[in-house]
């Protein structure tokens, strides 16, 4: 029987100590640190993990604006706001919420965040940084994964690692952290993706798994080994008669497979907490960095 890997609870404490460090500054005559999110369209999801942000900066004692666009916004009306947001003293980092709609180039948005404000670690510069194990800001999503294993004091050194999907905000980077020198790291790694031919035969042999697809129980108890670490980034909104209208579901079949595993994160309360709690961190990177180095 595998045992949690609780997301819920070690983002807790890392808000808490996040939180901490905040007043020590405040209670120095600083301002404290601030983040922008802006918010394009009214995309259910992308409005509840922007207001779960904002929560998060006033649980933590950040300042914190929300910008919203309509989603017919033109791509040259963002691009001045990220303009303005860049040059702003007051602002020591801020997010674009993705997915963006149809009609902006996603890419040219993100290569005009400056590097230095850049909290979701998604500018090339960033990316760059990152995979040559230099300091930076590490996407939340990823950060919150390995976080959450050094946390549990989990060791990845010459395990085999199977990512599921190489979408840049996850697997991509996912892929590249697990195999760098660093703890937690040093792990023998495999990116798969829809070309993958019979993913099965990966994922049996894998000491860890990280599956980030949006394919709602893919992962079934007879494609993994006995003892395997399981990390579920899926999440994906399956309508029911609840009061919300919907159950967030993995794409891990946690039932089958939390018998079989040694370590599992669940949905929801896993992965998800962590990444609005690395969002934090960032933030206090970001502030800290401006308040001592420029
Ligand atoms: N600019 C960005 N866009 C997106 C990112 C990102 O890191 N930066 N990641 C995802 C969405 N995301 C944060 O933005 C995110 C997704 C899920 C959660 C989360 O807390 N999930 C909860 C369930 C919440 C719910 O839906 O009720 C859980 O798993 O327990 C936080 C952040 C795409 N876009
Ligand atoms: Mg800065």
């Amino acid at each position: 029987m595998a045992q949690i890997l609780d997301g819920l609870k070690v983002s807790k404490e890392i808000k808490e100590e996040i939180r901490v460090d905040v007043i020590k500054i405040v209670e120095t005559n600083r301002r404290p640190p601030h983040l922008v999110a802006i918010l394009v369209g009214k995309n259910g999801a992308s409005m509840t993990y922007v207001n779960n942000k904002i929560k998060d900066c006033k649980e933590v004692g950040f300042k914190s604006s929300l910008v919203d666009f309509p989603s017919t916004v033109s791509e040259s009306e963002l691009l001045e706001k990220i303009d303005e947001l860049n040059k702003s003293k007051d602002v020591d980092g801020f997010i674009v919420q993705l997915p963006l709609p149809k009609q902006i180039d996603q890419e040219k948005i993100i290569m005009a965040i400056d590097p230095r404000k850049d909290v979701d670690g998604f500018h090339p510069e960033n990316f760059g940084k990152m995979a040559l194990e230099m300091d930076t800001f590490l996407p939340a999503t990823p950060f919150g994964i390995i976080t959450l294993l050094e946390r549990y004091g989990i060791d990845t050194k010459g395990k085999h690692c199977v990512v599921i999907g190489r979408s840049r905000i996850v697997g991509k980077p996912m892929s590249i952290l697990m195999g760098r020198k660093d703890f937690p790291g040093n792990s023998t790694v495999t990116l798969t993706h829809s070309y993958t031919p019979h993913i099965e035969e990966f994922t049996q042999k894998a000491d860890i798994i990280i599956t980030a697809l949006g394919d709602p129980n893919f992962l079934k108890a007879d494609m993994i080994k006995e003892g395997a670490i399981i990390i579920d980034v899926g999440i994906t909104r399956v309508e029911d008669q609840s009061e919300k209208g919907y159950k967030l579901i993995g794409d891990v079949d946690f039932e089958s497979c939390k018998e079989k595993a040694s370590w599992i994160t669940p949905v929801p309360g896993g992965v998800g907490p962590m990444t609005r709690a690395m969002l934090m961190k960032n933030t206090l990177l970001a502030y800290k960095t401006s308040v001592y180095n420029d």
